[in-house]
């Protein structure tokens, strides 16, 4: 393999990867001239082996499970950077192979595809559909001297607070890095900033995949679990899976490949049990904490990301749950992917499955390494754990400072004594802060320089990935109408689970049937009458016009999180979901004032006649709509639930003062009011539609023949409409 010339495997590497981010059914038969360029006359015959006995293309695992037993490995140094793990080399070997890496591990081809190896193949083939194991581009992750900061702005004073303090690292395909750090050092942001989350501010340094600068090409091959990360609470499990499939994955599959995906995550992540159970959130019980931080990764690996990223994908979770997740991972990573965690406290069983670890202790770097070797870095330097200890903790207490039960390394003990002598004082004991300089320095001094050197080292990969690379097009993802449909159904979905749904039901029933009751068969023919069914007339303009503001403020702000989640990986276009989610929202809408007319209409004993009851349906629509508008631009503009509520308050209550029928006079300079009020103008146009001539004792101005009330909520309806998009589109999103 070491003879693979960069520019014939380029050409492979184009179409497998194609393959790869297209779809789940290429042959083993388009792989088998790859391995005839590669001269592995074996390797063609295995694949064809690995045909036979499954119909869509596994070759790719096949082959990597042939590797991985031959790779000649320099594991010995610490973190070493100059060839594959053990680890790594399973998967990465063939998928390097395809996507124009041309520096292998010294490995004979007959080596690597021995006889010898048949019956695991067989094995690994038959009892497990990987959903990540098709080949997909390789990403190694590089990052130097990575410096992060803040702008802290106080009431009189403006300053900056460097939360990193020049990190370096790297990580392959095939590895598992854990970024490990007493709470507040950094991981967080060390994480948010490898998975281009983080533009704003100020960042120093670099960061590189396969050399490169991130660019917004690679937002379709990384996936990212954020620690509180959001799904919809009343869908179920296979139902939130079955959607980002649907979304997420490249247009070229069917829906049914796409249903097959979500399937195949489930069954990859253990979630069989719970795939009809609604996720919950906190007034609905749904699956258990350690389902749902599987839901969140199987969300992510739908798409078979090259690079993976996990900010505390265990946290509150029981250490075999725990255990069940850090397998996930490690097996995700051993499929060839770059795998990127943040762990708070890991228990030993897990902290042997990290292929690669980040110490951070105050955003400083404190070991960056094989996690296999951190104890005997630190013991090498001084610090050894006086009692049998979790590596994790004793790792976790070191960047703490906290060195109770560790050796007290002769460097700092002098230091401490020299210093205690100078002040005069006497503790006997290095402070914490004493302790972090200590680390940062040991590291400075024994391991840094090595490891930048291994980092800096250019890769082995051809210019032609390079150019594939920055010219690559993103076909993933769905067209604008299925996207609007997706979002349309989800949205529709989400809600018939949604109690608030029903509640709202209950509500508009309740009040119909007392309005039908106080209104009980009305009169028009005297004028108290007249002004009793007026002010029925008024209260449902009022109702219709309240109701759709108050439902619709709450629309943009409460998915917030999921918009921002979602946007932040391309998932849709903003109009398309801004489209669903207004529209998705309508049948309901528009069946409460159906139940609600129905009731009052004919219990108030209002104008007997199908027309004149449709005619009235059809205002209140326009009515609900306009406000609804309304309350979208209200939601959209604050994009926060409390300051929305208190401007819906102020603005609703101002038209329903200004529509005419509290006070009959306005003042003039105020008077203007009415006409932008969707209330005044329902108000005139359920008079017009009861009273042919609508009487004088009502005291309504200029009432003909409400053309232009129709054309003003018209106007409302669009108006608004266009004010919420463009305030959505305005919000801030991550990159
Ligand atoms: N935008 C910001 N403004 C101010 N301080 C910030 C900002 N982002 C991060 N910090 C600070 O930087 C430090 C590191 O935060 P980070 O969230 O990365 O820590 P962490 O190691 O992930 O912590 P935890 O384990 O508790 O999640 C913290 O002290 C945090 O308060």
């Amino acid at each position: 393999m070491d003879s693979a010339e960069p520019g014939i495997a380029m050409a492979k590497s184009d179409k497998l990867e194609m393959g790869a981010t297209r779809g789940p059914t290429m042959s083993s038969t388009e792989v088998v001239p790859t391995s005839a360029v590669n001269g592995s006359p074996s390797l063609s015959r295995k694949l064809s082996f690995g045909k036979k006995l499954m119909g869509s293309f596994k070759g790719g695992h096949h082959l990597r499970k042939t590797w991985s037993g031959h790779m000649k490995m320099d594991s010995e140094d610490v973190g070493s950077e100059a060839s594959l793990s053990r680890a790594s080399s399973a998967s990465l070997s063939f998928s390097y192979s395809f996507t124009g890496f041309t520096a292998l591990p010294e490995v004979s081809d007959t080596a690597a595809f021995g006889n010898n190896e048949n019956e695991i193949d067989l094995e690994i083939q038959e009892t497990r559909k990987s959903l990540m194991s098709e080949p997909t581009l390789p990403i190694y992750l590089k990052f130097t001297e990575v410096r992060y900061s803040v702008v802290l702005k106080g009431i009189t004073t403006t300053t900056e607070k460097e939360i990193l303090h020049g990190i370096t690292g790297s990580v392959r395909p095939g590895e598992l890095l854990a970024l490990m750090g007493p709470s507040g050092s950094g991981k967080t942001t060390l994480l948010s900033l490898l998975g281009g989350r983080i533009t704003a501010n100020i960042i120093q340094g670099s960061v590189t995949y396969n050399d490169e600068p991130y660019t917004k090409s690679l937002k379709g091959r990384m996936g990212f679990v954020a620690q509180d990360d959001v799904l919809f609470a009343h869908l179920t499990v296979r139902e939130t899976l079955t959607y980002a499939a649907l979304l997420r994955l490249p247009r070229t599959m069917t829906r049914e490949q796409k249903e097959d995906r979500a399937m195949d995550a489930i069954y990859e992540l253990g979630l069989e049990r719970c795939q009809n159970t609604i996720i919950g959130g906190p007034f609905v019980r749904g699956v258990s904490g350690g389902e749902r931080k599987r839901v969140c990764i199987g969300n992510e690996i739908i798409i078979n990301p090259s690079l993976l990223f996990l900010d505390e994908p265990t946290s509150g979770l029981d250490s075999t749950t725990a255990l069940r997740i850090i397998q996930v991972l490690h097996g995700i990573a051993k499929l060839g992917k770059t795998v990127v965690t943040t762990i708070h406290q890991p228990s030993s069983r897990l902290f042997h499955r990290f292929d690669k670890l980040i110490l951070l202790g105050k955003g400083s770097l404190l070991y960056f390494g094989k996690a296999s070797k951190a104890i005997k870095y630190f013991s090498s330097i001084g610090c050894s754990p006086l009692i049998a200890m979790n590596p994790a903790e004793f790792l976790l207490d070191l960047a703490s400072g906290n060195i109770n039960d560790v050796t007290v390394p002769s460097v700092l003990e002098s230091k401490v004594q020299s210093k205690e002598s100078e002040s005069n004082t006497r503790n006997g004991k290095p402070s914490p802060e004493d302790v972090h300089e200590y680390l940062v320095e040991a590291y400075e001094d024994r391991v840094a320089d090595k490891q930048m050197r291994k980092i800096l080292m250019p890769l082995p990969i051809s210019e032609d990935l390079k150019a594939t690379l920055s010219s690559q097009k993103r076909d993933w993802g769905a067209s604008w109408w299925q996207q609007y449909s997706i979002l349309f159904w989800r949205g529709l979905n989400e809600r018939r689970h949604d109690y608030l749904s029903w509640m709202r039901i209950t509500q508009v029933l309740a009040i119909a049937v007392i309005l039908g009751l106080l209104w009980w068969k009305s009169s028009s023919t005297t004028t108290r009458g007249l002004e009793d069914q007026a002010g029925l007339l008024f209260f449902i303009s009022v109702f219709w016009g309240f109701f759709p503001v108050f439902t619709a403020i709450f629309t943009f702000p409460q998915e917030r999180a999921m918009l921002t989640k979602e946007r932040a990986v391309d998932m849709y276009k903003l109009s398309a979901y801004f489209m669903a989610r207004t529209t998705s929202d309508l049948p309901l809408d528009l069946i409460l004032p159906i139940i609600f007319l129905l009731i009052v209409y004919f219990m108030a004993g209002l104008r007997r006649s199908i027309e004149h009851f449709f005619l009235t349906m059809l205002v209140v629509f326009l009515s609900i709509i306009a406000a609804q508008g309304l309350g979208l631009v209200i939601g959209a503009s604050l994009m926060d639930i409390k300051k929305a509520t208190t401007l819906g308050s102020v603005t609703v209550m101002t038209f329903m003062l200004a529509g005419g029928f509290f006070v009959r006079r306005v003042p003039v300079f105020i008077s203007w009011l009415r006409y932008v009020s969707f209330n005044y103008h329902t108000y005139r146009l359920l008079l017009k539609v009861q009273y042919d001539h609508v009487p004088s004792s009502l005291n309504v101005t200029h009432l003909d023949n409400g053309v232009k009330e129709i054309t003003a909520l018209t106007v409302m309806v669009l108006t608004y409409r266009i004010m919420a998009y463009v305030f959505l589109r305005r919000m801030k999103l991550p990159n």
